[in-house]
């Protein structure tokens, strides 16, 4: 059966006068569950076939009609066939003739099976929302960011009142970071042209007062409407965000000065080793120890003593250019790893951290004192078979500028090379 035989099994056509019928075919017939258009004709009034509620609104607007004091119009009808089945129809009046005198046609379209199939999905969209409105996961339904769904979870998660407040979003764009929305609209058109099934990503969202949520996001392609959505399910896990931050910052950095640990500056190391023997870059690697530190603790107690540790890292920080490295090495001894360096600008970088760290006054309690620092300076040679060479390089460099009376800067002894 083609479309249009389909569409036609819905069309039926009546005319008369004074509701008197003077033609009916056999689908109108059918629609109000006659056998046939003769039992239509059959009928005194073909307001028999309208509900009693509307046959004074049907009287007046064939009245209207027929007096011109109305044009016809396209109208929609509930009606109730004979065997008391309600269906729709979208009825479209016609000024006639019929037999040298005027008359009303009427073209009814049956239109139950759309309003049918409409409450369908509004049924199944009801189940959906009472599913998932009392979800302890947030649920969003969106298309290209303009909400369509949303239940409480997710409006708390955002710090809306309710779902509402977030249906009135222009878009969905807006609680997402600037930086990330090119991304995020990518990731959408992937999936809605069904390139992708279905992501997962942890991301960070802006809430309503501004502050960042990070969020677990699970996305799927739906039918919303009968037309393709993207139905997002979210977690805060802004709160395993921030733990892990904080596990891996403790695991990189010192805790008494907040610099990079030991375990990370090797891996730095490792890492700029590599680069500048790849890229023949010059790198420098300085040991600065700070003098006499046993008599600081020992006179002025440990914690004058971390203290001074303290100020030292913060100051010597204050020394070094962007991309140069600074780490607690161990005890009161730091590295300072100084990429694409040469060693004549390291020797006056080394010699102006020393300068400049003498200058300070510690203050813990009533405590104050200064001290000075001595270092050991070595720049990467091709002899250099590690980072570990290097370092060791610096430290015999560093124990010359003890032996030499610290508070100076030592060079390293190039005894490897030929
Ligand atoms: N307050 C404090 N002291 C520390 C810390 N780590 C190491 N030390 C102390 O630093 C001191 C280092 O002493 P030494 O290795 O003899 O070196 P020094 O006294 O600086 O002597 P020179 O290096 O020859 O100038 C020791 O007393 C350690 O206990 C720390 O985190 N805080």
């Amino acid at each position: 059966m083609g479309k249009v035989s389909d569409i036609s099994a819905y069309y039926g056509i009546v005319i008369h006068r004074d509701f008197v019928p003077l033609f009916a075919d056999e689908r109108y017939a059918q629609m109000f569950g006659y056998d046939s258009a003769e039992d239509i004709m059959a009928l005194p009034s073909l307001l028999e076939l309208i509900a009693e509620d509307d046959r004074d609104e049907a009287i007046s607007a064939y009245e209207a009609v027929m007096s011109g004091q109305a044009r016809p119009k396209v109208r929609v009808y509930e009606n109730y066939n004979r065997d008391g089945e309600q269906f729709s129809v979208l009825t479209i009046d016609h000024l006639t003739e019929w037999q040298g005198k005027p008359a009303l046609q009427i073209t009814l379209v049956d239109f139950s099976p759309q309003i049918a199939a409409e409450k369908k999905l509004q049924q199944s969209e009801q189940r959906y929302r009472l599913l998932t409105e009392s979800s302890l996961q947030g649920i969003m339904v969106h298309r290209f960011f303009e909400p369509l769904y949303c239940n409480q979870a997710m409006a708390n998660i955002l710090g809306y009142d309710s779902p509402e407040a977030v249906l009135k979003l222009d878009s969905l764009l807006s609680i997402i970071p600037e930086e990330n929305q090119q991304q995020a609209i990518q990731l959408h058109e992937r999936l809605i042209q069904g390139e992708v099934d279905s992501n997962s990503v942890v991301t960070e969202n802006v809430r309503r007062d501004g502050t960042s949520a990070w969020l677990h996001i699970s996305e799927a392609v739906v039918k919303w409407n009968g037309i393709p959505a993207v139905q997002s399910l979210m977690m805060d896990v802004t709160q395993q965000h921030h733990d892990q931050r904080r596990l891996e910052f403790q695991a990189n950095h010192d805790p008494l000065t907040g610099l990079m640990n030991r375990r990370s500056m090797s891996e730095t190391l490792t890492e700029e080793f590599a680069i500048s023997k790849r890229s023949l870059q010059p790198l420098c690697c300085i040991l600065l120890d700070i003098d006499n530190f046993k008599q600081i603790n020992d006179r002025f107690g440990h914690s004058a003593g971390d203290e001074a540790l303290r100020l030292f890292a913060i100051e010597s920080l204050k020394v070094l250019r962007n991309g140069d490295y600074l780490c607690r090495w161990g005890g009161e001894e730091f590295l300072l790893l100084l990429p694409n360096t040469v060693q004549e600008q390291a020797l006056l970088i080394a010699d102006r951290v020393r300068e400049h760290l003498a200058e300070l006054e510690v203050t813990k309690d009533e405590h104050k004192f200064s001290t000075t620092v001595s270092l050991g300076l070595a720049m990467l040679t091709s002899y250099d078979s590690s980072p570990e060479a290097l370092v060791a390089r610096a430290d015999s460099a560093l124990y010359i500028a003890k032996e030499r009376g610290k508070n100076r800067v030592e060079l390293a002894p190039q005894v490897y090379e030929l």
